[in-house]
C-alpha cells in the first residue's frame, strides 16, 4: 500500500465518537475499542441525535468535540429495500453524512473513518474489484441510489485531504453479518434473513423455504468483528485518498450460502428460489490486497461466523431488530 505510514499512535484517552454505534457494524466497532482501552467512547442512538438534522449535528460535535470520528450510521438494507426505497437510501444518507463530515471539519476533529460499500463499484467490474475500478462503469440498478450516496462520501473524503491536508480516510467493506444484524424478513441482508428464515422452519416444522432470485449470484461475506478489527488497522496504519476494500477474498454463490445456513441451523427440507426476485450484481468480490499488504487479513471463516451468529440468533430472538 503506496500511503501506508506510520502515524501517532491513537490517543486511548481522546473523545472518539463512533456514530451508529447500536448498529450491526457500530456495535462491533464499540465493543472492540472499548477492549482496546478507549475510555472516552460516544455513541448517540438515532432518536438521540438524527444526524439528518444538521443544527443537532453541529450542536452536538460543538459540545462534544470528538477527536475521532467512526462514521458506521447510515440507512441500510438488502436488496430490496434498496431496490423499493432508493429516494430514502440517497437522500438520507446524503444528509447524514454531509452534515457528520461538515461538522467533523467545522470542529477540527483529527482522524475520520468513513464506511462505504463495495456496491459504489460498477455492476460488471472485472472480478476481483479493485480499489482503481471506482466511477469506471455503470451501477447495479438495484442500489445504484445508495451506492451514489457512498461515493459522495468518498469523495467529501478525498475533497478535505485536498482542501485542509486532514488524514481522514475511507473503507469499503463487502457484505457483512454477525451479531447485532438486522433480521427483517424484507429490510435485511441475505445472511440473516436464511438464518432467520430456516431456524423457524426447522422450529415450526416446515419442509420448504423460500429464497429470494436464482441463487447464482456470488457474494463475499466478512465477519462484523473481523471488519471492527480491520477498521482499527486503518485508523492506525493507514493515511491515503483511495478508499480500501475490507473483505476476505473469497465468495460463493447464494445457493452454496443458503446450504451452509440450512446445515448450520439444521434445516433439512427443501429449498425453493423466488426468481421474481432480483438478483442483484452476478459477482462481488473485493482484491484485498491493499490491506494485506498493509498487515490486515480476516481471520473469521465463514462456517465458524454463520455457527457463531446462528447461536447469537438464537440467544437474542426476542429482542432482534425485525
Ligand atoms: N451490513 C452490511 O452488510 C454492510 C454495511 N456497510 C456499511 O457499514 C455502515 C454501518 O452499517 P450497518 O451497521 O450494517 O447498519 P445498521 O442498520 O446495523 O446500523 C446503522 C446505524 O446507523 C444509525 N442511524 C441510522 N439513521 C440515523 C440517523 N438519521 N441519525 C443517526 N444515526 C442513524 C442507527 O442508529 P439507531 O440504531 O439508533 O437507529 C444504527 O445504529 C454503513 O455505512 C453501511 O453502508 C457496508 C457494507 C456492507
Ligand atoms: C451490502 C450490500 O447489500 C445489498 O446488495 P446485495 O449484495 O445484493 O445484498 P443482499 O444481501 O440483500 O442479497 C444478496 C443476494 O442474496 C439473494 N437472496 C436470497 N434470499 C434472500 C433473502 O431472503 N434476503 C435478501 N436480502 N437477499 C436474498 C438476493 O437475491 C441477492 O442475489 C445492497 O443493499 C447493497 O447496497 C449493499 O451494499
Amino acid at each position: 500500500m503506496t500511503e501506508t505510514f506510520t502515524p501517532a499512535p491513537l490517543d486511548r484517552d481522546a473523545v472518539t465518537y463512533v456514530a451508529g454505534h447500536r448498529g450491526l457494524v457500530g456495535s462491533a466497532i464499540w465493543r472492540l475499542l472499548g477492549e482496546q482501552g478507549f475510555g472516552r467512547l460516544v455513541g448517540k442512538s438515532s432518536k438521540e441525535l438524527d444526524l439528518k438534522d444538521r443544527d443537532a449535528t453541529f450542536e452536538f460535535f460543538a459540545e462534544t468535540k470528538p477527536k475521532y470520528v467512526v462514521l458506521a450510521a447510515a440507512k441500510v438494507g438488502g436488496i430490496l429495500a434498496n431496490n423499493t426505497y432508493p429516494v430514502d437510501f440517497l437522500s438520507d444518507n446524503m444528509r447524514m453524512q454531509v452534515n457528520a463530515l461538515d461538522a467533523a471539519l467545522a470542529n477540527d476533529v483529527e482522524r475520520v473513518l468513513f464506511l462505504g460499500s463495495s456496491c459504489i463499484y460498477p455492476k460488471l467490474a472485472p472480478q476481483p474489484i479493485k480499489e482503481e475500478y471506482l466511477l469506471t462503469g455503470h451501477l447495479e440498478e438495484t442500489n445504484d441510489a445508495y451506492a451514489i450516496a457512498k461515493i459522495a462520501g468518498i469523495l467529501q473524503i478525498q475533497a478535505v485531504r485536498r482542501q485542509y491536508g486532514l488524514p481522514w480516510i475511507s473503507a469499503m467493506p463487502t457484505n457483512l453479518y454477525g451479531p447485532g444484524d438486522n433480521f427483517s424478513p424484507e429490510g435485511s441482508h441475505v445472511l440473516p434473513a436464511l438464518i432467520r428464515r430456516y431456524d423457524e422452519a426447522r422450529r415450526d416444522g416446515h419442509d420448504t423455504v423460500t429464497n429470494w432470485g436464482t441463487g447464482s449470484p456470488r457474494r463475499e461475506f466478512l465477519h462484523v468483528n473481523d471488519m471492527a478489527e480491520a477498521c482499527l488497522h486503518l485508523l492506525e496504519h493507514y493515511d491515503g485518498p483511495d478508499q480500501v476494500n475490507v473483505g476476505t477474498g473469497e465468495d460463493s454463490t447464494i445457493k452454496e450460502i443458503a446450504n451452509v445456513v440450512a446445515d448450520v441451523v439444521g434445516y433439512t427440507g427443501q429449498i425453493e428460489w423466488d426468481t421474481t426476485k432480483p438478483d442483484g450484481t452476478p459477482q462481488k468480490l473485493l482484491d484485498v490486497s491493499k490491506l494485506a499488504e498493509s498487515g490486515w487479513t480476516a481471520g473469521i471463516g465463514l462456517r465458524e461466523g454463520i455457527t457463531s451468529t446462528v447461536e447469537w440468533y438464537r440467544e437474542h430472538v426476542d429482542s432482534i431488530r425485525t
